[in-house]
């Protein structure tokens, strides 16, 4: 990542004279009065996107809502461009890695309309529960339909929450209050909280499809979320069931949402997201509009006049505190490193991070696990453990363990906040044990239920020059380099075993990159033998050169003697 260099880039853009903001998007006054005195503000709203590339030359603010695409063109043209604020949550119409490169902060309100969204949320579900939007168009047309339109009540019903992060949790708390019951699925809610709110937590999203009587999702719209809910998941539901989008356009597959409607798989949904907005007509998303199962809003979910005056005073403030050469409270892409602190942490931030995403994909991701309610410690070894600095290194923890579940931008002003907000809790070791290792330096991570200290997980690294190597997974002692796509196949350690999986990988034209066999630990040989067990259980690490579907990791699943098989990408 390149670093920012926050006071100059201000700086640079305040010598120019009285700086400029482009708004193209209806933004409450209340902020923008706080710029006028010291800016000139300019609204200009409905610009195409050439009109925008065309006029941003010349300003060194921007401040955007979800309409507006902030493409790296925009960014691009944007030569004095200091800043980009979100008067709202959601960045993903910001190109943020193209702003980083170029040294523009990217600033957003990360909780000033969740309130707002939460309540959309609950206006939606007893909406699809009571046929609000039929009752209200056929009375207007003239009708009055009693009979056809027969709802049902939501008290004592079960509502499924996926991502129970700030407006999950908030829906939450308001379904508890209208009598629901509330099961949610979310790797990093932080247990505590779920079991103050009365949510108990389920380990997958498969598990409560067939019990729930209302699905609401509130992810950020990643990889990992794109058509979290497609034809085969609608299938697992209940024909009663209503689904609800207050989150992002795509989290549902909208074709299948169709087809699921259709079909009568489930009865009913409320959607105010659409993957293209406004949706065309004869697209899916346009089907989902004019659905007669449908309650659909256009994108209301944050548009209430408390939390639009939240957001607008949120950004204004960052935007007036950035362009005079402040800090912004909530950057997006604040570095993770000074620039003087670069070249000395620049490897371990890097392994670090890889450390945390690794253990997310190996030990949550695929077998269903939680990162709240662990504790996490850094055993800081050799030089390392003489570094006073290393709010750096915490930082690139708390990214790698959240990468896969969230576009929460990691940086080192806000990782203490985030991690707190995931019910993530790290300790820090700085070991001087003489002689304990053999390395300059070596990391080890070490994660174990907050409660008990039962089910201890390790992963331990180092870097050498700018090369990382893994060098202990759990169990096994490994050197491989954390990098690209791998599978890492736990096995008995008999021989064919190497030739079977490559057996398995070739007849799919997969290549292998680099492989080895990493072997039990001492500690593990010995108890193993002690069990009187076989003693000989390995773990292959398999580097490849792309990603492979689920028939692949089914193949290798069933090759003979295979105990376990992950799939990681770092
Ligand atoms: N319709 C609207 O007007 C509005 C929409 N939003 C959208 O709502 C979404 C959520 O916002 P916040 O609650 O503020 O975000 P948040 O970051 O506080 O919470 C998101 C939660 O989703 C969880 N998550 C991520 N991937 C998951 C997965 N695969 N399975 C289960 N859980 C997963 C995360 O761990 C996190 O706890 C954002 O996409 C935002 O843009 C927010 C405000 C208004
Ligand atoms: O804050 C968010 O993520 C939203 O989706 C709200 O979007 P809006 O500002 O109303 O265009």
């Amino acid at each position: 990542m390149t670093p920012i260099a926050t006071s100059n880039g201000a700086a640079r853009g305040v010598a120019e004279g009285r700086p400029r903001i482009l708004i193209p998007e209806k933004v409450s006054p209340d902020g923008m009065a706080m710029l006028e005195p010291h800016f000139d503000v300019d609204v200009k709203l409905g610009m195409t996107p050439e009109e925008l590339i065309s006029q941003i030359p010349g300003y060194h603010g921007l401040i955007v809502r979800s309409e507006t695409k902030v493409t790296e063109e925009v960014l691009l043209a944007g030569k004095k461009l200091r800043v980009v604020a979100r008067a709202g949550v959601g960045v993903d119409n910001i190109n943020v890695p193209a702003a980083t490169s170029r040294g523009i902060i990217v600033v957003n309100s990360p909780s000033g309309n969740i309130l707002a969204a939460a309540e959309h949320t609950i206006a939606l579900l007893l909406a699809t529960a009571r046929h609000i939007g039929r009752a209200d168009g056929s009375l207007k047309q003239g009708g009055w339909e009693r009979s056809k339109l027969v709802g049902i009540e939501v008290g004592r019903k079960i509502l499924g929450i996926v991502g129970l992060g700030k407006v999950g949790m908030n829906v939450a708390r308001m379904a508890k209050g209208l009598g629901m019951q509330v099961i949610a699925v979310d790797p990093y809610a932080n247990p505590d909280m779920a079991r103050q709110a009365g949510v108990d937590l389920a380990s997958n999203l498969k598990e409560i499809l067939p019990v729930v009587d209302f699905l609401t999702i509130h992810t950020p719209l990643l990889a990992t979320t794109l058509d979290l809910v497609g034809e085969e998941e609608f299938k697992l539901m209940k024909k009663t069931a209503r689904v609800l989008n207050v989150a992002r356009g795509g989290v549902y597959n909208e074709a299948a949402l169709v087809k699921a409607l259709d079909e009568g798989w489930i009865a009913g949904a409320g959607i105010d997201v659409f993957t293209s907005e406004p949706p065309k007509p004869d697209s899916a998303a346009g089907q989902i509009t004019k659905h007669p199962k449908v309650v659909a809003t256009p994108h209301l979910g944050a548009s209430t006049v408390e939390a639009q005056e939240n957001v607008s005073i949120d950004v204004c403030t960052q935007v007036l505190e950035i362009l005079r050469g402040g800090l912004p409270t909530s950057a997006v892409n604040a570095p993770i490193i000074l620039p003087e602190e670069y070249r000395k942490l620049q490897p371990f931030v890097q392994l670090i991070e890889k450390m945390g995403r690794l253990y997310t994909q190996h030990f949550v991701r695929t077998k269903g696990g939680l990162v709240g309610g662990r504790n996490f410690e850094l055993i800081y070894h050799g030089d390392l453990a003489g570094m006073s600095n290393t709010k750096p290194l915490y930082a690139a923890l708390v990214k790698g363990l959240v990468a896969s579940f969230s576009d929460s931008h990691v940086n080192i002003v806000n990782a203490a906040l985030i991690a707190k907000e995931k019910g993530i809790k790290i300790s820090e070791t700085h070991s001087h044990q003489p002689g304990e290792q053999t390395y300059a330096n070596l990391v080890t991570l070490r994660a174990a239920h907050a409660e008990d200290g039962s089910g201890e997980q390790i992963i331990e690294g180092y870097a050498s020059g700018k090369r990382l190597y893994i060098s202990k997974l759990d169990r096994f002692n490994a050197t491989f380099t954390p990098e690209g796509t791998m599978i890492f196949l736990h096995n008995y350690d008999e021989p064919g075993k190497i030739g079977g999986v490559g057996m398995v990988l070739g007849s799919h034209g997969i290549n292998i990159r680099f492989m080895q066999v990493a072997s039990l630990d001492e500690d593990s040989k010995q108890a193993e033998a002690d069990a009187m067990r076989k003693g000989n259980e390995a773990l292959m690490i398999l580097g490849i050169d792309r990603l492979v579907d689920e028939e692949v990791m089914e193949g290798l699943r069933r090759s003979e003697g295979v105990l376990d098989v992950v799939l990681v990408q770092l």
